[in-house]
């Protein structure tokens, strides 16, 4: 783990504010530090050589006000600690889903989304050990010893070279136990994604398992990982403690030298009380910050593990869209904008995954206001010819809207409204489900979508469920349709794609989904079905018909 990553400071503002109000409060408390020895050595001397109080005035009023200002500065570092975690956690998360959100589907479908959620959740979290406790210290320690080292060396030139000569010892015994805490940490951190993996996909399946009575089997995996992450903790604890016990022990043992050394030359006559006591005073405080830096190490270390989990995303998305962006070159591509016929067409189009092609040459066109039907046997790749418009899989070739390229990566597609082959439901209402993704709810525009798929009369605040698990197959469906219908209905959509969108419906409302397709299809827009199903297949304008691995029109 390095002491500080500099894409904190890239990826998040608020880290920034953070370190400039850290190093004015660390300049300041070093300055009160220095003060506070100042003021209570020379009081005290003052007490020894028999001064009275009134004559130490200065003294004790200086003592007073640092002791009450090292308070205040102690609570407001405190203070901007918990604000710069906070605003640093919560810049981090947005961030984080909004790379996610770029990066797409495709990419999430190869992540465990338990692993993710603790990662945005958990893992972030634990950055307010690395704010509250790490970091303060850490800029205290490139303010404070400097300085406070610089004050002894002018004090008592001997205290200032034993001082200098121990303090190396401190981050060399960090250096060596961050080595031994780097894979202990990231085990405990892998280990706990792939428990939060493990759990997520047993609850996900638990149904099925139970109905094959295999529920109890899965106890003993959880069971496994649940150990390995217990032990895992355990070597972080143990390694915790001995590292903070060998730090506290290596500054304990040069503050106690640079006293042996101090009050022998005291006893021998060679340095002053005042000095002698000024510079005992600060010797503590010289080690305390890198001291706490180290013991501290270990609390922020998880926090900076997960951090550097997000980090890896944010920087994959960014490289998402720098790709991407020099993918689209608007106004280009196989005929240009001007002589270009209204519509979608595929040029070309193929789609491999991990080198097997299941699509390849496929070129065609839909025109607006016509319907255009995708058939093929199971597997013949008529999904994945959607995801192509949708963005979610890489693919040779161009797509173009009236002659325009469209851009083929994850990404905003407001010209575009589409339903998939699983409803894809969240647990909400009808309404949240239909609206999804839209601030508000338009109510007339809801209850069209909602006639058009076949919903009319529907209460729009009927809850769905987990999953649309409050609703039959056939009603999820619809209510899936329903949220492509109602994006189809802005002004900005051109574009429908409705991948099986019958597949769960009885004969006569599939034949009255039809009829709403066709009459949607009438105002203008693309719409593109792909479907096995005959009732469907009848509305065509025209049908692109796919065979598995080779595409033909
Ligand atoms: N993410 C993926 N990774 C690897 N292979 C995939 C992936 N998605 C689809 N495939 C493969 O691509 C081929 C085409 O799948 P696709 O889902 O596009 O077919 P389809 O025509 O829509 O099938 P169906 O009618 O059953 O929905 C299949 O052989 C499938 O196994």
């Amino acid at each position: 783990m390095r002491p500080l990553d500099p894409r904190l400071l890239r990826y998040a503002a608020g880290a920034r504010w953070f370190f400039a109000a850290g190093a004015v409060l660390a300049a300041l408390q070093t300055v009160l530090t220095i003060a506070f020895a100042w003021s209570l050595s020379q009081a005290i001397v003052g007490v020894v050589e028999g001064r009275s109080l009134a004559e130490l005035r200065t003294e004790i009023l200086v003592f007073a006000g640092t002791t009450i200002a090292r308070l205040v500065v102690t609570w407001a570092s405190g203070s901007v600690s918990i604000r710069g975690a906070a605003r640093v956690k919560s810049e981090l998360r947005s961030r984080l889903y909004r790379a996610i959100g770029r990066l797409g589907p495709a990419w999430s479908a190869g992540r465990s989304s338990a692993g993710l959620t603790v990662l945005g959740t958990r893992g972030l979290d634990a950055l307010d050990d690395y704010f509250g406790k790490y970091l303060p210290q850490l800029i205290l320690t490139v303010i404070a010893t400097p300085v406070i080292v610089a004050v002894m060396f002018w004090q008592d030139v001997l205290s200032g070279v034993f001082v200098v000569v121990t303090l190396p010892l401190i981050p060399v015994f960090m250096v060596l136990i961050g080595w031994a805490t780097q894979s202990v940490q990231r085990q405990q951190w892998d280990t706990l994604s792939e428990l939060s993996g493990n759990y997520l996909d047993v609850l996900g399946g638990l149904s099925t398992l139970k109905s094959f009575g295999r529920a109890e089997r899965q106890l003993t995996r959880i069971r496994v990982v649940t150990e390995r992450y217990r032990v895992a903790t355990m070597k972080v604890l143990r390694t915790t403690f001995l590292s903070g016990f060998a730090l506290e022990l290596g500054a304990s043992l040069s503050v106690a030298l640079v006293a042996v050394g101090v009050g022998m030359r005291l006893v021998a006559g060679d340095i002053g009380f005042g000095p002698a006591l000024f510079v005992l005073l600060l010797a503590p405080e010289a080690f305390l910050p890198l001291r706490n830096v180290g013991t501290n190490f270990h609390a922020a270390a998880e926090g900076v593990t997960a951090s550097e989990d997000v980090f890896a995303i944010l920087d994959e998305a960014a490289d998402a869209a720098d790709a991407t962006a020099t993918a689209v070159h608007p106004g280009g591509g196989p005929s240009s904008a001007a002589t270009a016929p209204a519509g979608l067409e595929f040029h070309d189009v193929g789609v491999s995954y991990d080198g097997t092609t299941v699509l390849s040459g496929v070129s065609a066109r839909f025109a607006p206001g016509r319907v255009g039907v995708l058939t093929g046997p199971s597997g013949s790749g008529k999904s994945s010819l959607i995801s192509t418009l949708l963005g979610t899989v890489a693919h040779d070739g161009v797509l173009t809207l009236d002659g325009s390229p469209l851009p083929s990566g994850p990404g905003e597609r407001p010209w575009l409204a589409w339903s998939g082959q699983r409803p894809g439901l969240i647990s909400g209402t009808v309404a949240d489900n239909v609206s999804l993704g839209e601030a508000s709810v338009d109510p007339d525009r809801l209850t069209r979508a909602l006639a058009l798929a076949q919903l009319d009369g529907w209460d729009a605040d009927r809850e769905c469920g987990v999953a649309g698990s409050l609703l039959s197959g056939g009603q999820a469906q619809r209510v899936a349709v329903a949220r492509a219908f109602y994006r189809a209905l802005r002004p900005e959509t051109r574009v429908l794609v409705l991948d099986e969108p019958s597949s769960a419906l009885d004969h006569e409302t599939e034949r009255r989904l039809a009829a709403s397709i066709t009459e949607l299809a009438a105002g203008g827009l693309v719409v593109i079905v792909a479907s096995h199903r005959r009732r469907l297949r009848d509305i065509a304008d025209v049908e692109l018909a796919l065979t598995p691995a080779v595409a033909k029109r």
